[in-house]
């Protein structure tokens, strides 16, 4: 980490200075697209209306054969396409491959005034993202790019889940954090085939019935899946709360099982998750269902912060015991809510803002 006293210099003469908070935009779903697929590229205004974010992907999924095209459509996206409030972002090729460099150069000279945040994948330790700081600043000197391009880490590999923390103190351009199950597996040698989601093999078991101090032969006993994932995110979840930047779940691969997909999401959301990716259409409204905090609670939380607006005190609402830590709750829950009715009518009204 670079000293205290130097965390907000820039890290190259003429480029912009650090921002000091991250913004927090309605950032429900990341929405991956080819910028090389001509359909999804002419579908783009229509996704962009719908999605809080759209992702140019260069890296993992996009073919060698079409590293350059994908780079060349973005560029051709952020110079030609108006996506409105929605964030455009990209996830470049990782670090230890022959694109990356090319992908960083082009990108931040040709269109580094229109891209929000780069995803850089694979970040193994802080010296990862350092690289990338310091590179992005001289190139957005030699741009003339007046807002810092912020990073985003995908949390991948085993030794980035043992660096969190320090990944994300490694920069104030850190924006966030996105779990990447499907690399995580791989790296970790888990024995799956999967991109997120359980896994019937890994549950929890009751214990066996007992007769004579024997255990009951052929007895059905009850299992709970598990959650595989759930001590990475919440790691994940404090490292970037504890640096103010946005943790988000990454990819669920099994497109056609939206409801194992939803339930995924949830289960990110209600550790801290702010978003998640969303890889094709339908999983964009699964996230804006989950991400957006549900109407019941939310009049709840805004009941509670008009029945005690200090948050002192102990009281029962609705049965329920308040005080200061819930009345937090309810804080983050009512400005989530009023953030997003900003975007979305429909939750506007829900809402009752
Ligand atoms: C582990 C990781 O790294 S995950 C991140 C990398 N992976 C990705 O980025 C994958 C992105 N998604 C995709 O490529 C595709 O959605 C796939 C390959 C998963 C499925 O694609 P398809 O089989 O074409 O899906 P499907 O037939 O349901 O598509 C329906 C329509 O949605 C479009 N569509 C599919 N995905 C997207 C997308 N991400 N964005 C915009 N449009 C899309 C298709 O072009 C198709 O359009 P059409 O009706 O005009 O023909
Ligand atoms: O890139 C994402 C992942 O899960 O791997
Ligand atoms: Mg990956």
């Amino acid at each position: 980490m670079r000293s205290p006293k130097d965390f907000f210099k820039p890290l190259c003469v003429g480029a912009p200075d650090p921002v000091r908070e991250i913004p927090f935009p309605p950032s429900r779903m990341i929405h991956f697209f080819d910028a090389s697929n001509e359909k999804m590229v002419a579908k783009l205004p229509d996704t962009a209306a719908q999605a809080d974010i759209v992702l140019g992907n260069l890296e993992d999924a996009v073919p060698v054969d079409r590293k350059v095209p994908a780079r060349e459509g973005l560029v051709k996206v952020g110079k030609e396409l108006d996506l409105g409030s929605t964030q455009l972002w990209t996830r470049v090729n990782a670090l230890d491959s022959p694109w990356v460099l090319d992908d960083l150069t082009t990108l931040v000279t040709e269109i580094g005034d229109k891209l929000d945040v780069i995803m850089v994948p694979k970040v193994e330790g802080p010296w990862d993202i350092h690289y990338v700081d310091r590179l992005l600043a001289q190139l957005e000197a030699k741009a003339g790019v007046k807002k810092p391009i912020l990073v985003h880490a995908l949390l991948e590999t085993a030794q980035g889940v043992a660096n969190v923390e320090e990944i994300a103190a490694a920069s104030p351009r850190m924006q966030g954090m996105s779990f990447g199950p499907a690399d995580l597996a791989a790296s970790r040698r888990m024995k799956t085939t999967r991109v997120g989601g359980g896994h019937p093999g890994y549950v929890s078991m009751s214990d066996p019935e007992i007769a004579d101090g024997q255990i009951v032969e052929g007895q059905t006993r009850i299992t709970a899946q598990q959650d595989p994932w759930h001590y990475s995110i919440a790691r994940m979840v404090d490292a970037c709360t504890m640096n103010g930047l946005l943790p988000f779940y990454g990819p669920f691969g099994d497109i056609k099982d939206v409801v194992a997909c939803e339930a995924q999401f949830r289960a990110a959301f209600l550790l801290g998750c702010v978003g998640a990716w969303s890889l094709h259409p339908v999983q964009i409204g699964i996230a804006k269902k989950v991400f957006s905090p549900p109407v019941d609670e939310v009049l709840f939380a805004k009941k509670v912060i008009e029945a005690i607006p200090d948050g002192a005190g102990v009281h029962m609402i609705d049965g329920k015991m308040q005080d200061d830590a819930t009345w937090k709750q309810c804080q983050v829950m009512v400005t989530l809510a009023e953030m997003l009715a900003e975007k979305d009518p429909e939750l506007k009204e829900a809402y009752g803002f």
